[in-house]
């Protein structure tokens, strides 16, 4: 299966600032991919080098099997996006912007029915003809997907696109992503500074800190609820890691926060796993199993000690 987007070793600074530092990694098709990351993480700054807004300091885009700096017409075509919210003029109605935005998409010419089966897509053929000052928040985001699909890409990207809603409104967003991928065949790139959001919808995703990348991987492996993350803090960590790495243990054994030894393991092998640090005469200060990716996202994303951990 060939990705229809490849990045390798992207990086953009601005001045002294690095955005987005080193950063590679492949959509595939018919993904859901959550892109992950704290504010400030680096999200839109990669969006926009993905949709040609922001010039790349270093590093490749290949999207649908194209570089986007030779081919960036060709690609663009076949990519729709909402960054940021939606620009619609609030004193035209529904139809009348997406009208509007065919026009402006020099795509194939739309007949009225089918513009209004776009409304119908996010939901809105009910409020075709409402003027959009009238819609709430969520329906506008909803609108803003309807005009960055009216040309038909294959791929959308849509940067934070719950930020601001209400929970209807999340909801209604969520389900839409999903019908974009599972009814209509789409790739979705979405990015979000909540996991719990992501977890909802993604099939792959991505989790970046300080422009760098942390993990990227499927969504049934990270978000399993069997795998546990152990945190363990011991009188002499130095010693105990050296104990663990000679142990059975040793291939569970995760980059090593603050003043806490990791290990991933799964559930059902932590009674065994504690019963060993006994015998190991490990002398443990304290032990928590963590069962979230949740939380473990949260310390991630506060933790350099992992970041410089992953980078060596
Ligand atoms: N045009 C710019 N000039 C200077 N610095 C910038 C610019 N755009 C982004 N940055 C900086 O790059 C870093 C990454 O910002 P970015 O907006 O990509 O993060 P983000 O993950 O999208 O966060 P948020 O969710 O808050 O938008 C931040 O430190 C930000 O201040």
């Amino acid at each position: 299966m060939l990705p229809v987007i490849k990045v390798t070793n992207l990086s953009k600074h601005f001045k002294d600032i690095v955005a987005v530092d080193n950063l590679s990694f492949t959509v595939n098709p018919g993904d859901v991919y959550g892109f992950l990351g704290q504010n400030g993480a680096g999200k839109s700054t990669t969006i926009r080098m993905l949709l040609s807004l922001v010039k790349p300091t270093e590093g490749r885009i290949e999207i649908f099997e194209m570089d986007l700096f030779t081919h960036q017409k060709e690609i663009l075509r076949q990519a729709g996006a909402v960054i940021e919210k939606p620009d619609v003029y609030k004193y035209l109605t529904a139809l009348e912007n997406i009208q509007l935005f065919s026009k402006i998409s020099g795509g194939a010419k739309l007949t009225r029915s089918q513009l209004l089966d776009q409304l119908a897509v996010v939901g809105l053929q009910d409020r075709a003809s409402s003027k959009v000052k009238t819609f709430s928040q969520g329906m506008k985001q909803r609108l803003g997907i309807a005009i960055a699909l009216v040309h038909d890409p294959k791929l959308i990207i849509l940067d934070e696109p719950t930020n601001g809603l209400d929970p209807q409104g999340i909801a209604d967003v969520r389900n839409l992503i999903l019908r974009l991928s599972k009814e209509l065949g789409k790739t979705v790139v979405v990015s979000s500074h909540l996991l719990s959001e992501i977890q909802l919808i993604a099939n792959r995703l991505l989790i970046i800190n300080k422009g760098k990348k942390l993990v990227e991987g499927n969504a049934s492996e990270l978000f399993d609820p069997a795998e546990t993350l152990v945190e363990l803090e011991t009188l002499d960590n130095e010693k105990a890691i050296q104990q663990l790495q000679q142990s059975p243990w040793s291939s569970h054994l995760q980059p090593a926060r603050q003043n806490t030894i990791v290990l991933k393991m799964d559930k059902a092998d932590i009674p065994t796993f504690h019963l060993e640090l006994v015998q190991m005469q490990i002398p443990v200060l304290s032990f928590q199993p963590r069962h979230s990716l949740e939380d473990y996202f949260l310390q991630l994303t506060t933790s350099n000690e992992h970041v410089a951990a992953i980078a060596n």
